[in-house]
């Protein structure tokens, strides 16, 4: 029954996380349909439940009318005594009862144990993350302190194809303060490389080394505590938008509104009634995906560490707010180091340096103004195929960059 269920359950949630697209498209029937169907298909195991159950009771009272029949007869050919015959009959009518109720508890301890036994599967049979703490973490205050990051021949390669290197080799050296954009075709490795940073894909070969400590040693809760992120698509959980921004409700409101503002979403905020309570629904859907990805970035800026990490970070949001966001990244983050995978290239042509990655190995490594300077330069390419008037831009972002550093 619980596994008949599950189809239907999930039918439902489902079902009412799209109703919206649902309607658009006109196929109502078609859900209500599938609907009855996975219903019919959960009626039909407490059907067959119900139907034992009564198959069972049926065969427990015939067993004990035959016992009493037996009985009766011993007593009445006088093969017992009748206090012996009274006796067996008082106790044979209330085993009866007595035995349906034991086979039923036993079924239902039977069906009760399946969540223990999912239980069991997960925590036995699904590969396990390494150790959260370790006792290192705990001489480890300050780190990073400078926010350098080494690759030293790094092989990342997924546990589903452990032949297939997503990452074949890299060794870098970004030096703490520095902002880097990480550009590549799609497949090239980008997320991959960053996920290893978190170690959410571990290093098959090579070491990944923060401020010089191999971060292959340092516990998880350290090592994530430690660097931000702002992902291509943040989770937001239910709760308002103070708990979503401050889950420790550690921070006062003028630091919430402050951290709202310089991501330009205090005005959108205060025409709310219920202001920084306002409600988040599960997963943000009563925000853009735009408002999802500010929203990460105003929690960002209340505890900036010295690493920050963004993935696609402004890829659902206006040109307005890619400026805002770009803007505070540059006056909020100026010693962290930044890694900013990024498709916008205009967002990254003021970096210090930008990563191409080809096939997951680092094809370049330089400055734009360097990379926009070379002959057969990928990132050249990918610059000229936005445009004249976009490569123009960048062109020009990246020469005034090169300027400013050099003064
Ligand atoms: N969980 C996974 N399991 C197995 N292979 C994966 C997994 N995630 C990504 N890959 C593979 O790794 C390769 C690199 O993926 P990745 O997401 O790092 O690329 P990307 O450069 O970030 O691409 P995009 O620009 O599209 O985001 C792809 O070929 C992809 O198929």
């Amino acid at each position: 029954m619980s596994i008949m269920q599950s189809p239907l359950t999930a039918h439902i949630s489902e079902t009412l996380t799209g109703v919206s697209t649902i309607n658009a498209f006109r196929v109502q029937s078609q859900f209500i349909l599938r609907e009855k169907k996975k219903l019919d298909q959960a009626n039909l195991a407490g059907l067959l439940f119900s139907h034992t159950m009564l198959w069972m009771t049926l065969r427990m009272n015939l067993f004990g009318a035959v016992v009493t029949l037996i009985v009766a007869l011993l007593g009445v050919t006088g093969v017992m005594t009748t206090a012996f015959v009274g006796i067996a009959l008082s106790q044979i009518s209330v085993f009866s009862p007595l035995a349906n109720a034991l086979s039923l508890q036993a079924a239902d301890f039977e069906a009760s144990m399946v969540a223990v036994e999912r239980l069991n599967y997960y925590v036995n049979s699904l590969p396990k993350e390494a150790s959260r703490n370790l006792p290192k973490d705990n001489e480890l205050a300050d780190w990073p302190s400078t926010g350098l990051i080494e690759f030293e021949n790094l092989e990342l390669a997924y546990a589903s194809h452990p032949d297939r290197l997503i990452i074949d080799g890299i060794s870098l050296r970004i030096e703490g303060g520095e902002k880097i954009g990480v550009v590549g075709r799609t497949g090239s490795g980008k997320s991959t490389l960053m996920d290893a940073l978190f170690r959410i894909i571990e290093a098959k070969r090579g070491a990944i080394l923060i401020d010089g400590q191999d971060i292959a040693s340092i516990g998880l809760k350290k090592l994530r505590l430690s660097i931000q992120m702002i992902p291509q698509s943040p989770t937001l959980f239910d709760g308002t938008i103070r708990s979503n921004m401050d889950q420790l409700s550690k921070k006062s409101d003028t630091e919430l509104w402050e951290s709202l503002k310089r991501v330009g979403m205090h005005e959108y905020v205060s025409q709310l009634t219920e202001k920084l309570d306002s409600k988040v629904s599960e997963d943000g859907v009563n925000l853009s995906a735009g408002q999802r990805q500010l929203l990460c970035l105003a929690k960002v800026l209340l505890d900036k560490s010295k690493i920050l990490i963004m993935d696609e970070a402004t890829s659902s949001v206006d040109a307005e707010s890619d400026k805002l966001i770009q803007n505070a990244i540059a006056t909020q983050f100026v010693n962290a180091t930044v890694l900013s995978v990024a498709h916008r290239l205009n967002t990254i042509a003021a970096f210090d340096k930008v990563l191409v990655l080809d096939n997951g190995k680092v094809a370049e490594f330089d400055s734009p103004y360097v990379l926009l300077g070379k002959e057969n330069s990928i990132f050249k390419e990918m610059v000229n195929a936005t445009g004249v008037a976009n490569a123009a831009v960048i062109t020009e972002i990246a020469t005034k960059h090169r300027a400013e550093k050099r003064k």
